[in-house]
């Protein structure tokens, strides 16, 4: 062909410039377009074969290979796809790709935020000028008797074209790097990129480093050891990709050790996941991915998970919660969403019926699975509900639908032992305490109520995680009447002894005489007899106060003490040996100071096993058990 020089029709003089600048902070994403074209074209190439309008020789393989050039300051990205004839390139390149950068800058230009766009998916071709100083492509179609073609550009507007020398199919861009883009040359640089992108990429892809020191001979070799090493095949370069990825497998194939492999090398993470969903969607849109839960390391730990989107086996980002549910996030996982409309921005995508549609889908294949685990698995699933419970709470309390879906299926771990469901909880303890579900939140510190209530047959659940606050208000907004009570909110009559005639004057006497032990005018003593004898006192902080007193902590600093007052109860004991003693010696002078100590260390017990004691009533606490051990001997 003659040379030829040209400038494309574009409105604005250079926008080179603009979306250097603007894509700064993303400058890889220019390798993850062009290894993506290059996909593309082997995809049409294999499309034609397969209608019979491309014929490819027997042994064809295809496969995409990137090299770089530290000496020389380039990258190339190599296919062997279907190549552009020189009307293409004209078409597709000086046409298509700078008016598809164009469009795409004026639809961006206003959005100052340029986290706005998934991965700015659809600059395309355009992107590799973010990183050089000249462009080249060389190509050669696969139709029959096409002449291989040249094409440079600097930036700006200006090309050129002529021929080109390759003799192979297919489409090599080469790159002429500028100061910025050198780090790419870095082998590690660009296969970490590259496994980023292109972990499953469909075409097998390599990574070439041109300037790589060849290994040094072991110069200890032996000779029968040269021999074998020359005599050897050379090593097979690798793929870095896996082109098959496991979710687009049909999930009846697929082996539980594939799942488990899969995950260790997707998240690097080498515990087992508890169980996964397979998501196998063709119609009505096409949806695949694996969708693992997560085992808690630790006791307290926060999921916190990673969901990978990929668009046609190509990585686009994690976490993007506009497609993805957010409370989904918290699972670890894969999602392949080829119908994803990702060249719009993130806020679009938020308002799109179809991403709505993948999101309800996900979502509701998330509640069939904990529902079949449910039905079918109980056993594993009061297994993995420790681990999986802070999920499905704050599923319920972020997604109405989510909460519907499971709410037949939340189970609590019971004081009893074992797990219950709600219904069942408050089925089994309606004569006892009719709509209302007693629950712990700290099995050490609340030890000794729960004592009480395995004593007294009865029940509670635990409900110790960071969220479940926040679950249990959805629960009474959801569930009409039932209202949640801490273990220590509340005696139930089932505790207390029948015909308790405890006298006024006595009940009087154990109240001033707390009041003046604690220091406290405003002490609430309550005199009971309870079942239990061996329990001198107890605190009691109703619901209501607690709750008030926790919201207030939670806005920090503020300090509303005075609008929600501590209405703790000390809960005498009138059937313990202690109580009845103090009663006993209320008359008695000489032992004033007995009576004073006794009553003092029974407040402090009741307190310990209601709260950590403040530090100078710890201090004293010891020093009064102390004085109590030597009075021993
Ligand atoms: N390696 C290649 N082999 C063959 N054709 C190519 C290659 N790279 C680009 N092209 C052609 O150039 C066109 C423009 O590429 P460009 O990457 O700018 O946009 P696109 O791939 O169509 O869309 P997107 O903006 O989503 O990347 C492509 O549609 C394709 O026809």
């Amino acid at each position: 062909m003659k040379h030829e020089s040209g400038s494309i029709s574009i409105n604005t003089e250079n926008i080179f410039p603009i979306i250097k600048k603007w894509l700064y902070s993303e400058k890889d994403i220019f390798i993850r377009e062009l290894v993506s074209n290059a996909s593309d074209a082997i995809s049409k190439l294999k499309k034609l074969d397969a209608i019979g309008e491309a014929d490819l020789p027997d042994d064809n393989r295809f496969e995409i290979k990137v090299i770089v050039n530290k000496n020389e300051k380039t990258i190339k990205v190599i296919d062997n796809g279907l190549g552009m004839t020189d009307e293409e390139v004209k078409k597709y390149i000086n046409q298509i790709a700078f008016s598809g950068a164009v469009d795409f800058l004026e639809k961006y230009k206003d959005k100052s935020d340029d986290g706005q766009i998934i991965g700015h998916f659809g600059l395309g071709f355009y992107s590799a000028f973010m990183v050089s100083e000249r462009v080249q492509i060389d190509t050669l179609s696969y139709q029959p008797g096409a002449a291989a073609v040249r094409w440079i550009s600097d930036g700006g507007t200006e090309f050129e074209m002529q021929d080109s020398d390759i003799a192979e199919r297919g489409t090599t861009i080469t790159l002429y790097l500028a100061e910025d883009g050198l780090e790419f040359t870095d082998e590690y640089k660009m296969r970490t990129t590259l496994e980023k992108y292109f972990a499953f990429l469909p075409y097998e892809l390599y990574l070439e480093d041109a300037v790589k020191v060849p290994e040094k001979a072991d110069e200890a070799k032996s000779e029968e050891q040269e021999a074998a090493s020359e005599n050897a095949e050379p090593k097979k370069p690798e793929p870095l990709n896996d082109t098959q990825p496991l979710w687009l497998k049909n999930p009846k194939d697929c082996t539980e050790e594939e799942y488990k492999q899969f995950y260790t090398k997707v998240f690097h993470d080498f515990n087992e996941p508890l169980f996964w969903i397979h998501l196998n969607m063709d119609y009505p849109f096409n949806l695949k991915g694996i969708l693992y839960f997560p085992k808690l390391k630790h006791e307290f730990e926060t999921m916190e998970g990673q969901i990978k989107l990929y668009y046609n086996q190509v990585f686009v980002a994690d976490n993007i919660k506009e497609v993805i549910p957010e409370f989904l996030l918290m699972l670890k996982g894969v999602l392949d969403c080829p119908d994803l409309p990702l060249n719009v921005s993130r806020s679009f995508l938020q308002n799109d019926g179809y991403v709505n549609k993948i999101s309800t889908h996900i979502t509701k294949k998330v509640a069939d699975k904990l529902t079949s685990l449910f039905e079918n698995e109980r056993e594993n699933y009061n297994k993995y509900w420790d681990d999986i419970n802070p999920f499905v709470k704050y599923g319920c309390i972020r997604e109405e639908k989510f909460y519907d879906r499971v709410k037949d299926i939340l189970i609590y771990k019971s004081t009893k032992g074992g797990y219950t469901t709600l219904k069942d909880y408050l089925e089994n303890n309606k004569e006892k305490h009719e709509n209302k579900v007693f629950y712990v939140s700290n099995e050490k510190q609340q030890a000794q109520y729960i004592r009480l209530f395995n004593e007294n047959g009865m029940e509670a659940v635990i409900l110790s995680t960071m969220i479940d606050n926040h679950f249990m208000q959805l629960l009474e907004s959801k569930m009409t009447g039932v209202r949640f009570n801490r273990i220590d909110a509340d005696i139930s009559d089932s505790m207390k002894n029948d015909n308790t005639g405890i006298a006024e004057a006595d009940i009087s006497y154990l109240e001033k005489l707390f009041k003046a032990a604690v220091d406290d005018d405003k002490l609430k003593v309550q005199v009971e007899s309870l079942k239990n004898e061996t329990v001198p006192a107890m605190i009691l902080l109703s619901e209501q106060s607690r709750r008030m007193q926790e919201m207030s902590a939670m806005f920090g600093g503020m300090d509303m003490s005075h609008m929600f007052p501590k209405e703790q109860t000390l809960v005498l004991n009138s059937s313990n040996k202690l109580v009845k003693a103090l009663t006993d010696m209320k008359e008695d002078e000489t032992r004033k100071d007995q009576v004073k100590l006794i009553s003092e260390h029974i407040y402090d017990l009741a307190m310990m096993s209601h709260q950590p004691l403040e530090p100078d009533a710890m201090a004293k606490f010891i020093e009064r058990s102390n004085e109590i051990l030597m009075k021993l001997v």
